[in-house]
């Protein structure tokens, strides 16, 4: 059921793409629907180049046969379309729920646009009911934990298994506990103040638009 209205998201938004762009690639199982939507569009004569959130989504588009470009050859991303685990009125977001917050943030913050696409249970009031994915150095981490703690969470440190969940870069990811967040400005400034703390799941004045795909098979467009 919620797959559908994530492919009805995705694909909607796909639509908005037009030949020379460079585009970046999602992650997460929304963003799965967008790649593979993007890899039709390529093999009807889209000419786009995408540019990967994770090593997930590269394997997901180069097996599709998305042209991608590397990180290092641009200057700017046209659109980026990704999901999100929590999205507010204001469209501020949770996002990292797949582990990849920093890359995402890192195309987020260099895209003319970021599209967010999502089912309609993403949407809430008030953000910090979806523990805030928080990426963390793998040193010195019970003294990191601490720190998170003084902003009011409580934080877990993610497993894969038995042992902790490594993402792309190397780092941890700390699940922090809010419950609700008052001031997701405010917080996102404070978390980064934490020394081993590389970013966080907090995506304040950064997207564009969410299309979110609802039960009712409509896709509404909030700006
Ligand atoms: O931020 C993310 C990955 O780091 C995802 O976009 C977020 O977790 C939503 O994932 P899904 O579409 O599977 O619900």
């Amino acid at each position: 059921m919620n797959e559908n209205l994530k492919k009805l998201a995705a694909e909607k938004a796909v639509e908005t793409l037009e030949s020379g762009m460079i585009v970046g690639l999602g992650t997460g199982s929304t963003a799965y629907w967008a790649i593979k939507r993007i890899a039709e569009r390529v093999w009807e004569g889209l000419d786009i180049k995408g540019v990967p959130s994770s090593e997930r989504s590269e394997q997901f588009a180069a097996e599709w046969e998305i042209p991608l470009i590397g990180i290092e050859e641009i200057d700017r991303i046209d659109v980026t379309i990704d999901g999100a685990d929590e999205i507010d009125p204001f469209l501020r977001l949770i996002k990292g729920g797949g582990g990849a917050l920093l890359r995402e943030k890192v195309l987020a913050a260099n895209s003319d646009k970021l599209l967010i696409i999502a089912d309609e249970s993403k949407r809430v009031e008030t953000l910090g009911r979806f523990p805030l994915p928080v990426e963390i150095v793998p040193f010195a981490v019970r003294l990191t934990l601490n720190r998170l703690r003084e902003l009011g969470c409580t934080p877990t440190v993610r497993l894969d298994g038995d042992r902790p969940y490594w993402t792309d870069n190397g780092n941890f990811i700390a699940d922090c506990q809010f419950g609700s967040i008052a001031d997701p400005e405010w917080l996102a400034v404070q978390l980064n103040q934490i020394p081993g703390v590389v970013e966080n799941g907090l995506f304040v004045r950064m997207a564009s638009a969410a299309y979110i795909g609802r039960s009712d098979g409509t896709v509404e467009i909030i700006k």
